[in-house]
């Protein structure tokens, strides 16, 4: 016996309501990003560039506010302090602005994390550098009234320093290492009896300036988290969980110009489910996106923890495998085709074609060769029927 048309569409709506609601529940569970799809180690790697392009570009930006503003204080100290004074804290000024200045312009376009960190020590080196010599200028001469109030100002500046530790998104480590030698450089001057605040406030002081690096520290601290989490969210496409294609172009470019340095191969895999479209036609679009979510987990189960699965757009993703030459990743791909990447709605398995191009393969000369080869090699395996590699390792027949 037939079953009734309308029975049929209710069955299969509410088949749909279960499985959309089942994706759903999955997602939520994994928080939009079931863990592993992107290795911590892929996910830290953007993050660390990112952040050190931002920490360059605000250590920047402060070291140009900084070049300017220091030597204006110049006519103050001329006003208010004798020559004998004036003048060297003026040569100082100037010294420190031009050491801003240059500060200023370097790294410009630079995201290497060794290159933020060496631009922010320099950030807190050349004030410190400067509160040590206008500290021992200014301690040792007797001063009343508007002097003495413009001498005290200059024992402030370690607090200006360490607040500004807010003004980056660091961790609790390298905020440490960063305030450290400024509290050391203040709590010198007291050691060597050169405070300016008298002894009896150089202790407090000096507990007074751990506190605000801490305070400053937790802003940063929290800074990075805030920053971590949108890096995560932009970074990743919200129905797989899998990197996103911008993402994921950056990480094949980092990869691609490492394995040219190194010598180590790497493969690219460009990926297309077969016949997606008559899913989406026959069962709609919720059973659509449930299949590409299943695939998606179906080969992050099956790839190492140093590969990446990327959705490069639509059914199409792309598969990183650093250190892995043509062969390997064949190897791997067979093992993927076998073990299957789930099922069809109507039961049957789903397929998709591979194209491979390695660092290797001949007229692979920069990224956008290799990607582009990669994909020319899946449109292959795609012409010839789908549910096959093609690696342009195969005898031409
Ligand atoms: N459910 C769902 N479908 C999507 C999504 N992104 C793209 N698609 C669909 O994927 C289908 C891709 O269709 P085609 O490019 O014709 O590819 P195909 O049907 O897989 O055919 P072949 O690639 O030749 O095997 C289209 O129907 C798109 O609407 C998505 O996020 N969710």
């Amino acid at each position: 016996m037939k079953p009734c048309p309308s029975t049929t569409r209710q069955l299969i709506r509410l088949r749909d309501r279960v499985l959309a609601r089942s994706r759903q529940i999955m997602l939520e569970l994994s928080g939009g990003d079931p863990e592993g799809i992107l290795s911590p180690r892929h996910h830290g790697l953007i993050l660390r560039r990112q952040r050190a392009r931002l920490l360059i570009s605000r250590v920047r930006i402060v070291a140009f506010v900084f070049a300017i503003l220091t030597p204006l204080w110049i006519a103050v100290d001329l006003a208010v302090f004798p020559p004998e004074i004036a003048l060297p804290l003026g040569i100082a000024r100037l010294l420190t602005s031009t050491a801003f200045f240059s500060l200023a312009l370097m790294y410009a376009d630079s995201d290497r994390v060794w290159h933020a960190w060496v631009a922010l020590g320099l950030m807190f080196l050349i004030p410190t550098l400067f509160f040590l010599y206008s500290h021992s200028l200014l301690a040792g001469t007797d001063m009343e009234g508007v002097s003495a109030a413009m001498a005290a100002g200059y024992a402030y500046l370690p607090f200006v320093m360490l607040s500004g530790l807010a003004v980056f998104p660091l961790t609790a480590l390298e905020a440490a290492v960063f305030a450290l030698p400024v509290v050391a450089a203040q709590a010198l001057t007291g050691l060597l009896g050169q405070d300016l605040m008298g002894w009896s406030n150089q202790l407090g002081a000096t507990w007074l300036l751990v506190l605000i690096a801490v305070v400053a520290a937790l802003a940063g601290m929290s800074q990075l988290h805030f920053m971590a989490e949108l890096v995560r969210r932009s970074s990743h496409d919200a129905l797989t969980g899998c990197l996103n294609r911008a993402s994921g172009e950056e990480l094949v470019r980092l990869h691609f110009s490492m394995a040219r340095r190194t010598g180590e191969p790497v493969t690219v895999v460009f990926m297309d489910l077969d016949r997606f479209k008559s899913i989406n036609d026959r069962f709609g679009h919720d059973i659509g996106d449930v299949v590409l979510y299943q695939a998606a987990n179906a080969i992050r189960e099956q790839l190492r923890d140093t590969d990446t699965l990327i959705r490069w757009g639509g059914e199409e993703f792309v598969l990183l495998l650093p250190g892995a030459t043509r062969s390997d990743a064949c190897r791997a791909l067979a093992r993927l085709q076998s073990n299957g990447l789930g099922l069809r709605p109507d039961g049957r398995p789903l397929t998709a074609s591979f194209g491979l191009a390695d660092t290797l393969t001949p007229g692979v000369s920069d990224v956008d060769s290799l990607v582009e080869t990669a994909d020319r090699h899946m449109y292959a395996a795609k012409r010839a029927g789908g549910d096959r590699i093609v690696a342009g390792l195969e005898p031409t027949p």
